[in-house]
């Protein structure tokens, strides 16, 4: 099978690299263009902009920062509408809103394509053993042509139906997750500065019911102050914020993840947002984020 692949950061770089490993033709594209070399050495192919890649390939995938990043690579000149077509299928699998999402199915099924958001839970590891799980929704058609790719970046597919239910079922999840890492953190430092070994504390949780794969991977790291981004701390605030400008259309009030939104963004303001979302440690250390 042969798919384009556009946006090669965390995430994009491991999956193409997946399709590549298990036999997939893949002609790939990225904004800092020099980032496609990489991919160049184990077999792919570039296009030079996201239009020469959908013009060359049947189905392009994309993996990109945010709304803005997925609508630009879309929209703009030497876009992807250039080409999509009748019989091309395109994924993005980014992070974004329901509205995002929608106004690019609208536009790509105008110009005859197929669309399909398939955003994905995981991080960089998971992407990089092929153990993601995907959120798909949108055109059922181009996800069964898409299920021997997902069967490679992922565990677990999941199509959700109509477009938006992947990218609201992302931010649900995501809004969970930034919550429970500010749980973390402010227990780690309740720890702390009450005289407990913070250690010892992740170790009695990942013994008890509130045991986690997150908890387990990401607190011994925290208590070295090591932030190597796998999620950067900037794509998290921006999903709890999507997720929390959910909640105000539904009007469904989230107290915790409105504070677990200020301590993402208090920590983007201490210019932490490249590092690891875990980073928010930094934040709600000795004493919480008004004392940062
Ligand atoms: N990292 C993770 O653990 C996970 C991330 N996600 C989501 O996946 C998506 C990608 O995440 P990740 O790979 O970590 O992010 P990175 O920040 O590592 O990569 C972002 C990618 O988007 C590109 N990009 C940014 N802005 C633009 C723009 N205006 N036009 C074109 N391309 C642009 C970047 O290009 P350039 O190289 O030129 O900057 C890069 O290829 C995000 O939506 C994120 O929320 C989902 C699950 C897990
Ligand atoms: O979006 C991030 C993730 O770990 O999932």
């Amino acid at each position: 099978m042969e798919v384009g692949f556009l946006g090669l950061g965390i995430m994009g770089k491991a999956m193409a690299a997946n399709l590549l490993r298990h036999g997939f033709r893949v002609t790939v594209w990225n904004r800092t263009l020099s980032k496609c070399q990489e991919l160049v050495a184990l077999g792919a192919t570039v296009g030079e902009t996201p239009a020469a890649v959908v013009a060359k390939c049947r189905y392009t995938i994309a993996m990109l920062s945010d709304p803005i990043a997925a609508l630009s690579v879309v929209f703009d000149k030497n876009g992807v509408l250039e080409q999509i077509g009748n019989g091309k299928g395109y994924v993005d699998m980014s992070t974004v809103d329901a509205a995002t999402s929608s106004k690019i199915s609208e536009a790509v099924k105008q110009k005859g394509g197929a669309f399909l958001e398939a955003p994905v839970s995981g991080s960089k590891k998971p992407a990089e053993d092929g153990q993601l799980v995907i959120l798909a929704a949108g055109d059922k058609a181009l996800y069964d042509d898409m299920v021997p790719a997902f069967d490679i970046l992922g565990k677990k597919s999941f199509f959700l139906g109509e477009i938006g239910n992947g990218a609201k079922m992302k931010l649900v999840v995501n809004m969970i997750m930034g919550s429970m890492m500010n749980a973390l953190s402010e227990g780690l430092s309740l720890a702390d500065n009450s005289g407990l070994s913070p250690q010892t504390l992740l170790d009695v949780l990942d013994l008890g019911a509130i045991a986690n794969p997150m908890f387990k991977l990401k607190g011994p790291s925290m208590l070295k102050g090591s932030y190597n981004p796998a999620f950067p701390l900037k794509h998290q605030q921006k999903d709890m914020r999507l997720a929390l400008s959910l909640g105000d259309e539904n009007a469904v009030s989230m107290p915790v993840a409105a504070a677990s939104n200020e301590a993402f963004k208090k920590a983007r303001s201490l210019e932490l947002g490249d590092l690891d979302f875990s980073a928010v440690y930094e934040v709600l250390k000795g004493g919480g984020s008004s004392q940062a």
